[in-house]
C-alpha cells in the first residue's frame, strides 16, 4: 500500500533541552487507521505537531505525501498543510466566528461555492449534533460542543490525513462512539487517521486499527501486545 507518510530516525528537541522524540522509524499507509498511545508527557502532541507540519524535526527525515519535507521549498508547505485535517488538544477556534463559519472556514480557503458550503456545513453540524447552534460563538459553546466544532471543521474538507489529538476528551460515550464513526467513515473513504488517546475504550472501538505507541519519547512494541494481555489462566499465582 502507498505510504502517506515516512519517518526516518527522526529526533526532536525543543531548544537546547533533550530529545522528547528519538528513532522515530515508521510508516503510515495511505487509507491506515492509527491510534498513537503513550503516558502523559511520552511525546504523542510532539509527534502529530510533526505530522501537520507545526515543527520540523531536528534530526532524520519525514516524507509526506511522498515528498522529502527537508528538500521541499518552504513556499510548498502551505500545500501540504491543505491536505491535513487536524484536531487540536485546545481545539483552537476562532473566537469571533460563529460555529458554522469556524467550520465553513476551510471550504471558504478552497475557494468552494457558498451554496456547497453551506449544505456540507449544516450536514456535518446536524453530525456533531450542533445543528441548532449554527450562530453561536465559541465562548457560548460547552468544550464538548467546542471539540465537536473543531473535529467537524477538521474533516469538513475530507483530509487526505487527519490528525486528531484526544479528540474524544471532553464527550459523554455516545458521542465518542459517533465522532469515531465519522473518522471510520472517512477512513474508509481513503484518509488516514491518526489518533492521540489515551482512552482505551476508544482503543478497543476499532480492533482493526494500529496502535503506535510512545514511551520517553521513542516508538515501542507498535502493535500487539496492547491487544493481547496475558491469558490470565496461564499465570500461577502463588499464594
Ligand atoms: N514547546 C515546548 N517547549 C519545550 N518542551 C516542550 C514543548 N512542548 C512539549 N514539551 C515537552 O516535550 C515532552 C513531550 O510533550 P508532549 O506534549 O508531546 O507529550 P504528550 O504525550 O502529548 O502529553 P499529554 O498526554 O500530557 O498531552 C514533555 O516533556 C514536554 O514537557
Amino acid at each position: 500500500m502507498a505510504s502517506v507518510v515516512q519517518f526516518e530516525s527522526v529526533g526532536l528537541r525543543y531548544g537546547t533541552g533533550a530529545e522528547v522524540l528519538r528513532d522515530l522509524d515508521f510508516t503510515l499507509s495511505k487509507g491506515g487507521f492509527y491510534f498513537l498511545t503513550g503516558a502523559s508527557g511520552a511525546g504523542k502532541t510532539s509527534l502529530l505537531k510533526l505530522l501537520y507540519l507545526a515543527q520540523r524535526p531536528t534530526r532524520g527525515r519525514i516524507r509526506l505525501f511522498g515528498e522529502d519535507l527537508s528538500e521541499a521549498p518552504r513556499e510548498l508547505l502551505p500545500d501540504f498543510r491543505r491536505r491535513i485535517g487536524v484536531v487540536f488538544q485546545d481545539f483552537r477556534l476562532i473566537r469571533h466566528l460563529s460555529a458554522y463559519d469556524n467550520v465553513a472556514l476551510p471550504l471558504r480557503i478552497a475557494g468552494r461555492e457558498e451554496a456547497e458550503i453551506s449544505s456540507a456545513v449544516r450536514e456535518m453540524l446536524d453530525w456533531v449534533g450542533l445543528g441548532d447552534r449554527a450562530g453561536a460563538r465559541p465562548a457560548t459553546l460547552s468544550g464538548g460542543e467546542q471539540q465537536r466544532v473543531a473535529i467537524a471543521r477538521a474533516v469538513i474538507t475530507q483530509p487526505d490525513l487527519l490528525v486528531a489529538d484526544e479528540p474524544t476528551g471532553n464527550v459523554d460515550a455516545e458521542m465518542a462512539k459517533r465522532l469515531m464513526h465519522l473518522f471510520s467513515a472517512m477512513n474508509e473513504f481513503g484518509t488516514t487517521v491518526v489518533v492521540a488517546t489515551h482512552d482505551f475504550g476508544l482503543i478497543a472501538s476499532n480492533p482493526a486499527a494500529e496502535i503506535m505507541r510512545l514511551d520517553s519519547g521513542a516508538l515501542v512494541d507498535p502493535t500487539g501486545s496492547l491487544r493481547n494481555p496475558p491469558r490470565m489462566d496461564r499465570i500461577e499465582v502463588r499464594p
